[in-house]
């Protein structure tokens, strides 16, 4: 038997760290939601017992640092479940984007082998098993707008923004989130988002104050880092997005943009710029899986 999995990556339109905790880890607070740019997963049952990878890109580990590998095996080792399986990766996703393009494979295998094995799992606890694998795991197993507190494993779903295009320009470069937590320092942030304002933008279904309040305290460090990243932020708002800002840890800059033509306009502007650049829409309303039917059967 076969599954597949869509594994869409997501854009933060908030990130706030409120003080790095004693585990080495921040205590976030941050509102996330999922885009139509993803990957797909195909899940195959193989005769033994081995976990088998392959994948269309050259850029991610092709062994069990994979985190839809580890995926697969974590959910092996709680289930006590020994067969075989084929996780082939379609990605999509720009790697070490700040999309949580890895994270959200790993949501993908959790989804679709609780599918192919019929474990009976409930999206909590394959979340909470995301949890160990990553940050951004259990966000991407529900998937929609949410609030993601905690390491980023605590979550309020919110109304999903309006319809509307998101651009999004990935420069050349990946970025090493571990690095960029790393250089923050908490104590000397000048500018934090209002996190609260953006969820009552999104409730109002509010376009213009979601691209008001839009806001990232890892933009500064990465951009420090990497200065084209702030050279792709300011095209990007002189090309006339609504709202522009960087995605997680990077160096990805995303701008929210009201209408299709002028989502174009802005992609077409960019290309001179960068080579990696789309437009794509918000996914919808919140869960969109379900209608993919990746929920427990
Ligand atoms: C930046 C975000 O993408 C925002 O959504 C996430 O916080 C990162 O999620 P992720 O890639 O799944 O991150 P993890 O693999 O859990 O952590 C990578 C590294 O980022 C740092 N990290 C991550 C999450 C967090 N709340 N505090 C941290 O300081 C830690 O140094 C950690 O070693
Ligand atoms: N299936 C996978 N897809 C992408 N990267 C993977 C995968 N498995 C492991 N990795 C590793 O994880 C690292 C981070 O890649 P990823 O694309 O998830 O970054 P990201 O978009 O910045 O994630 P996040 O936003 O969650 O921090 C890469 O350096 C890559 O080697």
């Amino acid at each position: 038997m076969e599954v597949s999995e869509k594994a869409p990556a997501k854009i933060n339109l908030t990130l706030d760290a409120l003080h790095k905790r004693e585990d080495g880890y921040h205590e976030l607070e941050m509102v996330m939601t999922t885009i139509d740019l993803s990957d797909r997963i195909e899940l195959a049952d193989i005769d033994g017992d081995d976990i088998v990878l392959e994948n269309s890109s050259g850029l991610i580990p092709q062994d069990e640092r994979n985190l839809a590998y580890r995926a697969a095996d974590l959910l092996r080792q709680r289930t006590g479940i020994t067969r075989g399986v084929k996780i082939t990766i379609h990605k999509r996703i720009p790697v070490a984007a700040g999309l949580a393009g890895g994270s959200s494979d790993a949501a993908a295998t959790l989804r679709g082998l609780n599918r192919l094995w019929r474990l009976g799992l409930s999206l909590e606890e394959l979340a909470e098993l995301g949890a160990e694998i990553g940050s951004d795991v259990p966000f991407c197993v529900w998937s929609g707008t949410a609030l993601a507190k905690g390491r980023g494993e605590i979550l309020t779903p919110v109304a999903s923004p309006p319809p509307c295009w998101v651009v999004l320009a990935k420069p050349r470069h990946g970025v090493s989130t571990a690095e960029v937590f790393q250089a923050l320092r908490v104590d000397r942030i000048e500018r934090r988002p209002n996190t609260e304002a953006m969820i009552r933008a999104l409730e109002q279904g509010d376009y213009r104050g979601i691209c008001r309040h839009l806001g990232n305290v890892l933009e500064e460090v990465t951009m420090q880092m990497y200065p084209e990243v702030r050279r792709l932020k300011e095209k990007m708002q002189q090309f006339g997005a609504d709202g522009v800002l960087m995605s997680g840890s990077g160096p990805t800059v995303f701008g929210l943009v009201d209408r299709e033509s002028r989502a174009r306009r802005i992609v077409n502007g960019l290309r001179g710029f960068c080579r990696q650049v789309y437009a794509v829409r918000i996914l919808g309303s919140n869960r969109p899986l379900l209608l993919d039917k990746s929920r427990t059967i």
